[in-house]
């Protein structure tokens, strides 16, 4: 059934190997993603696309695919993570949808749409430790997750309306289910990205920790609150409250892809679309 190998091993030192990175614990089928369990049967998913890992539709699947496979191997929790200690998840890759084909555009947009099915539907505990910048689509990869830590000094936010196009409306549901209707209409009609400690203050996230090591502890903090609990009420309760958007998704997956691709197409998207790239490599040069 899996196609890649676990390494088996206790969480804490899963844990502390997993952030000094001093040595490669899992090989597998995966580009862009490594996957690791421990002996509880955690999982800890690390994106490693680099420079960033923006999200195109191979990440996009893989991600997916893991997903899949942590279902049917009944995973008991899994952390969700970057390789880079700068950016959690740049977003989607903007190349991607940037003069693309609407196909293309289309195939990208309604992965992602199945990893939230797949993610934000899971019958396991899920939390992101978000070790590094998390705008936009990388933000949405935080919030399919049940619970958020994030390491200090970096932005987070839904920053789509500066790109020219709107968070579609299940992401919007979303946003205002986690930080109230007032500051969502607020963060999104203004793009704004919210500094850590901002984030904690209006619930984007749940924790802030100084560096990736105490946000791998505070995430395994977090899964260790439902040792105790039954698994079965435990899912029973968190389908219950997802259920609404979930479903929502699920039917009408399609004509979400559908609208997402006709706004993107727009030539006034694709100007400022293009307009933003050119704002990011001036920000680079002058960096330098
Ligand atoms: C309930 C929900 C249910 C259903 C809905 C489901 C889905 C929701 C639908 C829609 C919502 C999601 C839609 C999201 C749209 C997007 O995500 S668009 C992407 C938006 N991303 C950004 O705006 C981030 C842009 N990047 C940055 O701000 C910085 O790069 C970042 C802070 C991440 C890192 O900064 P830094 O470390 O200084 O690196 P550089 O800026 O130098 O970048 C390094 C190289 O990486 C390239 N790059 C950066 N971001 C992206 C990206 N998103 N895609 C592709 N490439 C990217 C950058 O160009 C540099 O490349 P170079 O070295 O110049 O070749």
């Amino acid at each position: 059934m899996s196609s890649y190998v676990y390494k088996t091993t206790r969480r804490g030192v899963l844990l502390a190997k997993t952030v000094s990175y001093q040595v490669r614990l899992c090989s597998g089928n995966f580009r862009h993603l490594e996957v690791l369990k421990d002996e509880n049967n955690v999982a800890i998913v690390t994106m490693k696309r680099a420079p960033v890992n923006s999200l195109n539709t191979e990440l996009l699947t893989e991600i997916s695919s893991v997903l899949t496979d942590l279902e049917e191997t009944k995973c008991s929790g899994m952390i969700l993570t970057s390789f880079s200690d700068k950016v959690f998840c740049s977003g989607l890759d903007i190349y991607e949808i940037f003069k693309s084909k609407p196909s293309a555009i289309g195939t990208s947009f309604s992965t992602l749409l199945e990893v939230f099915i797949k993610l934000y539907g899971s019958t396991f505990p899920t939390v992101a430790a978000i070790t590094g910048h998390a705008p936009a689509g990388g933000c949405v990869l935080g919030l399919f997750c049940e619970y958020r830590i994030m390491v200090q000094n970096f932005k987070i936010g839904l920053n789509e309306d500066q790109l020219g196009f709107n968070a579609p409306s299940p992401i919007v549901k979303l946003m205002i289910n986690t930080i109230g209707h007032r500051n969502a209409e607020l963060a999104l009609t203004s793009g704004r990205l919210f500094t850590t400690s901002q984030a904690l203050q209006v619930g984007l996230v749940d924790e802030i920790a100084k560096d990736r090591t105490e946000a791998f502890e505070k995430a395994d903090g977090f899964l260790r609150r439902f040792e105790m609990i039954p698994p079965l009420a435990r899912n029973f309760t968190k389908q219950s409250m997802r259920r609404a958007l979930l479903q929502d998704v699920t039917i009408n997956r399609e004509k979400y892809t559908e609208g997402f691709v006709s706004m993107i197409s727009l030539h006034e998207v694709q100007q400022s679309i293009a307009a933003y790239l050119d704002n990011l490599k001036n920000k680079k040069r002058n960096a330098h």
